[in-house]
């Protein structure tokens, strides 16, 4: 019969009836397709950007959770299809979104000992958003509670092809012959090389693809999809997934 413990008591979050959530069972890296702003927005009537705002709301809430209930790494990837395909007025929104979300939140990221990082190419945001972002992970890089890691303009098919030239140019060097190639060094190539797998994706407004995320960290995690949108996504959603994912490890045991 699995233990049941209550959640750490925390006077600030609002006490929730836990499913018996096992405290030595939580999943060491959640990885979260986040999807369905603009069609949650579009529900409403509202306009997309209504959507993407609502959805900041709900990364404050779940990376709070997170972090209270003893996740070690939360990756987050804001599905979205190229920015070019959006309305301009979008990407604008969306590029302030990390400099005010960053403005509002940084001091508590830092009061609750969170780890700011990126994966993915960082150099195609603009300057206002690579500073306030660069700044975030100078202030939180001794941190060593949660580490919250944002996928940036990521793709993995790009990360590997990239991890593959690297290694190839070091062959070509002489420096690495090729039966010295294993997936240790592949992976020591990867924007995730200091981070462990994600062994939990959660993807939120029913699409169950992977759409060309972690590709290779993700071969032996978890997969749990909702059909809720992002910005209706809450802690009682992430505890299921939580619970499920504690199920599913129990009835597979074994080694
Ligand atoms: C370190 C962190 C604080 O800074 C950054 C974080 C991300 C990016 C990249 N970025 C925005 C620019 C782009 N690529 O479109 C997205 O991934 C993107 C695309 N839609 N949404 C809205 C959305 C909001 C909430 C949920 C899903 C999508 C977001 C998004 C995602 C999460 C968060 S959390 C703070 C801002 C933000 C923006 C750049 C810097």
């Amino acid at each position: 019969m699995p233990i049941k413990f209550p959640f750490k008591k925390d006077k600030k979050q609002p006490r929730t009836e836990p499913l018996g959530l096992e405290e030595n069972h939580i999943p060491k890296h959640v990885a979260i397709i986040m999807d369905g702003n603009g069609r949650w927005a579009k529900n409403r009537g509202m306009p997309r950007i209504a959507g993407h705002k609502e959805g900041m709301g709900v990364v404050k809430r779940i990376v709070r959770y997170a972090s209270d209930v003893g996740v070690k790494v939360l990756t987050l990837y804001a599905f979205s299809t190229e920015n070019w395909k959006r309305p301009k007025n979008e990407v604008d929104f969306l590029m302030k979104l990390p400099v005010d979300f960053l403005s509002t939140y940084l001091p508590e990221l830092i009061e609750r000992n969170v780890q700011v990082r990126t994966i993915g190419d960082f150099d195609v945001l603009p300057a206002h958003t690579q500073k306030a972002v660069k700044e975030a992970m100078e202030k939180t890089k001794d941190n060593d509670g949660l580490i919250l890691n944002f996928a940036l303009n990521y793709g993995s098919r790009f990360e590997m092809v990239h991890a593959v030239k690297q290694i190839a140019s070091r062959v070509q060097e002489g420096e690495v012959d090729i039966s010295d190639i294993d997936e240790s060094m592949f992976s020591q190539e990867l924007y995730t090389s200091e981070l462990i797998e994600p062994d939990l994706l959660i993807r939120t407004s029913g699409e169950q693809r992977l759409s060309n995320f972690l590709l290779w960290q993700l071969a032996y995690a978890e997969f749990w999809f909702t059909e809720v949108y992002w910005p209706d996504f809450d802690e009682s959603h992430f505890e299921k997934a939580l619970y499920d994912f504690q199920n599913r490890k129990r009835r597979f045991g074994g080694v």
